[in-house]
């Protein structure tokens, strides 16, 4: 289980971003993480990605830290960031094998899993192009190759659906919803509160750095004092304190 216990973060001691976030992961389902812009949601990520160091608090899987067993850790997990990140010197195919020789991932499950996933993602005819020269989206596409290349323990994705276009969207949706069925985790930050409802099984709702509400929907509504409120309205309630 990926485990986060009373964590503080954020880019400077005196002024934390996130304050007392606590929540957990299981293999085998998708958690939202909620919040409106500037609530701190890439920056919960950053610190359970071990990006940037968390001022005080927990980031375990399975009861072991990052510093206590990095290697361990960081190959349970696969990141797809909000903003592409990628080599300009490497090509689409380059990077792919570059993430699977630092997974330790053999040739031929490089091979099966990459090509099933270029044909997928349609990006088979660009595979020896370089990033550079890719559209935003393309560009995206690259991480969530990289990503379910792993196919890793736990996968932490900020804003899944920004700038792909629809059939990339499905994709997406699909890979997410086989992962899960295959004991993947998968931690999300998302705006898009119909997807997040349609998909997550429990939420996690932060405003200003702080939880207001978390679980699933039957149990935030049970936090805020609500019965079969929607996602949409338990995030004003959490975010206003109203109640529709
Ligand atoms: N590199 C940074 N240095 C200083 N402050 C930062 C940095 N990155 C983010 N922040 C601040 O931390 C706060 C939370 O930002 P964060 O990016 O975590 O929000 P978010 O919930 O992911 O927002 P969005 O939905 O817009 O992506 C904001 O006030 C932001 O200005």
């Amino acid at each position: 289980m990926l485990s986060i216990q009373q964590l503080y973060g954020g880019y400077s001691r005196q002024f934390p971003v996130i304050k007392n976030i606590d929540f957990s992961v299981s293999p085998g389902e998708i958690v939202g993480l909620i919040g409106l812009n500037g609530a701190g949601k890439s920056t919960t990520l950053k610190n359970i990605l071990g990006l940037i160091t968390p001022f005080s608090g927990t980031v375990s899987i399975d009861g072991k830290t990052l510093t206590e067993d990095p290697e361990t850790f960081r190959n349970q997990l696969a990141y797809i960031p909000e903003t592409p990140l990628f080599y300009e010197e490497l090509t689409l195919w380059e990077h792919l094998e570059l993430t699977a020789s630092a997974y330790r991932m053999p040739p031929d499950l490089l091979q099966e899993r990459a090509q099933s996933l270029l044909t997928r993602f349609r990006m088979q005819k660009v595979k020896n192009w370089f990033p550079d020269t890719f559209s935003k989206g393309m560009q995206q596409k690259i991480m969530i190759l990289c990503a379910f290349l792993v196919k890793p323990r736990f996968l932490i994705i900020d804003e899944p659906f920004v700038g792909l276009d629809l059939l990339a969207t499905q994709s997406l949706l699909e890979l997410l919803q086989s992962g899960k069925k295959e004991g993947m985790g998968i931690l999300m930050s998302t705006h898009i509160l119909g997807m997040a409802e349609k998909y997550c099984d429990r939420f996690v709702l932060i405003h200003e750095g702080q939880m207001r509400l978390k679980g699933t929907l039957a149990e935030m509504n049970q936090q805020a004092g609500t019965q079969n409120k929607s996602l949409d309205e338990l995030f004003m309630i959490a975010i206003e304190g109203k109640q529709s």
